[in-house]
């Protein structure tokens, strides 16, 4: 089954087109690497699956049913995303951004206290559970939004460079809970400008060029591809 679908997406802001008539789709359980030069418009691909980024033509549906335009709410609730700067809201406390994620996903109370738990000691964020966004470092509130993105069992989760701003044993936690997601069935899209980094996760990639979908393939296959397409 496809967990994503993305159908002749086009985003234009002003009278700039982002994203050219792109199209691909995730099956169920991949981990799909979307790489790039800068300004490739990874990010932006990122945003309009999420609906932050308004597209401005496609079609984009999770699980081969739940369409952004049509099912908005439903399709929002099967799928989290960890942007590459913390989106924090400098009036709640880490633990209210986890409460706020818990209820918007309709995690019920006691398994989201489970969870909270084991996340913060495994990001050794015990103790800053009260602590607003201006008061953490850089690398905690990253750990805050990639605890928020966790917390939920969603079947498609996009990370945008993941473990950007993580130190060594957050990195290593963090893709110990990514593996663990995957085997229960969850798809990834994840960002990187270092491939070597994401190899032990991503079997797929997508290559962006200028907007526009260059080429996709095997994980193996990218060297190849790289090398013939001198990108
Ligand atoms: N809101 C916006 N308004 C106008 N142009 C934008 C906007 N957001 C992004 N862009 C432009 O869209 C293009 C793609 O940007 P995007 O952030 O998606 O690239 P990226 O592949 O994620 O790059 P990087 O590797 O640097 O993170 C860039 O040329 C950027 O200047």
């Amino acid at each position: 089954m496809n967990v994503l679908d993305v159908h002749e997406l086009h985003v234009d802001v002003l009278s700039t087109r982002l994203l050219n008539n792109v199209s691909f789709s995730i099956e169920k359980g991949s981990v799909v690497a979307l790489v790039g030069h800068n300004g490739a418009g990874k990010s932006t691909l990122m945003k309009t699956i999420m609906g932050i980024q308004e597209k401005s033509n496609g079609e984009i549906t999770l699980e081969e049913t739940y369409s952004q335009d049509k099912h908005f709410l439903e399709f929002k609730r099967r799928i989290a995303f960890i942007p590459e700067e913390p989106l924090l809201m400098s009036e709640l406390t880490a633990m209210q951004h986890f409460q706020l994620y818990g209820k918007s996903y309709g995690i019920q109370e006691e398994e989201l206290m489970k969870r909270i738990e084991r996340y913060i000691e495994g990001f050794e964020l015990t103790g800053k559970l009260d602590e607003y966004p201006e008061s953490l470092s850089k690398g905690m509130r990253q750990k805050v939004q990639t605890i928020c993105a966790m917390l939920p069992d969603v079947p498609l989760l996009l990370i945008d460079e993941p473990f950007m701003g993580l130190d060594i044993y957050a990195i290593d936690y963090f893709e110990e809970l990514l593996k663990e997601k995957i085997a229960n069935g969850t798809a990834i899209l994840l960002t990187t400008h270092q491939l070597e980094r994401v190899k032990g996760l991503a079997n797929q990639f997508i290559m962006l060029q200028e907007g526009e979908l260059l080429h996709k393939g095997l994980i193996e296959e990218f060297e190849t591809i790289k090398r013939r397409s001198d990108v």
